[in-house]
């Protein structure tokens, strides 16, 4: 499992591009017929690409957790952002659309990734199960809850004048989805639209990880990264997931329309803790 350790925002000034990729950018979290893993030291979490590609996949207790099985100490919100799958957690079955959330507690055992059609030779870039996995520790167990495509909380943001008018679906929340830790949803720009979380903001008690997708394979977004007098960007293509920690900020915009999944762990569970950085104030 690739290890990302915990940065200063001193360290952003003095990283040159590959470097600040190497740091906050997860490139290939999406590999044919494996479960592919990133723990960042930011509060902890596991980031993982689930993409069973016909053959089912079993989520394994990586070395580094020294657990006997991955979510002994953890909680997972798992999202699925290709073709529709399933997920097996101790002996359950839980259908899994495009969109799909299920959140899986503290000391499930047994985890199995699957397509739809498990006998078919499923081409991945034609549409299998793609599944997106964010875990954090957990004190304690709540239910595994299954959320179908079309339910959460849904906001309306932004404004079509400002390039910014998107529709935010938060899934696993205080409000939503019982946690310990985990809050996560997506969010959708709107077509013509192409910024999200404008203007920025930053909140020093949570990390966040955004997983962009259903990004033409042309197009990129721009992730704008850093304390907001210092920031840079990252050029991030489709299925790449950024690490923003707690005190970077996080926005974006895109060439071409685009989704991203956004998921937090840390101090509090209060999605609207946040300090909003004015346009006007950022370097
Ligand atoms: O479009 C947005 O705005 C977001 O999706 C914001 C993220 O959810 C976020 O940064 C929450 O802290
Ligand atoms: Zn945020």
């Amino acid at each position: 499992m690739d290890q990302r350790y915990a940065t200063h925002p001193d360290q952003i000034a003095g990283l040159d591009t590959q470097a600040l990729r190497d740091t906050f950018l997860v490139e290939r979290l999406f590999v044919p017929g494996q479960v592919t893993a990133v723990y960042t030291h930011h509060d902890r979490i596991v980031l993982a690409g689930a993409v069973p590609a016909g053959t089912p996949l079993p989520l394994e207790a990586f070395p580094e957790l020294r657990a006997e099985h991955f979510l002994q100490n953890r909680e997972a919100g798992i999202i699925n952002v290709g073709g529709a799958g399933t997920v097996t957690a101790d002996g359950e079955t839980y259908p899994m659309a495009k969109g799909a959330c299920l959140y899986l507690g503290r000391g499930v055992r047994d985890v199995v990734f699957a397509d739809d059609d498990v006998d078919a030779d499923v081409d991945v870039e034609e549409g299998g199960a793609q599944f997106y996995l964010f875990s954090a520790p957990a004190h304690t167990t709540y239910p595994t809850v299954l959320a179908q495509p079309g339910e959460g909380t849904v906001r309306e943001l932004g404004d079509q004048l400002t390039s910014n008018r998107r529709t935010l679906t938060q899934l696993i929340h205080a409000d939503g989805i019982r946690s310990c830790q985990i809050v996560m949803g997506f969010t959708t720009l709107h077509p013509g639209s192409m910024w999200n979380t404008m203007p920025a903001h930053t909140h020093d008690r949570r990390t966040e990880c955004y997983l962009y997708f259903d990004v033409p394979a042309d197009a990129r977004v721009l992730h704008v990264c850093g304390e907001p007098e210092e920031t840079r960007h990252l050029v991030v293509a489709d299925r790449q997931a950024v690490i923003s920690p707690s005190w970077s900020v996080h926005s974006g915009v895109g060439t071409a329309s685009y989704s991203f999944v956004w998921a937090m762990a840390g101090e509090n569970q209060a999605f609207d803790d946040m300090d909003a950085v004015p346009v006007a104030a950022l370097r």
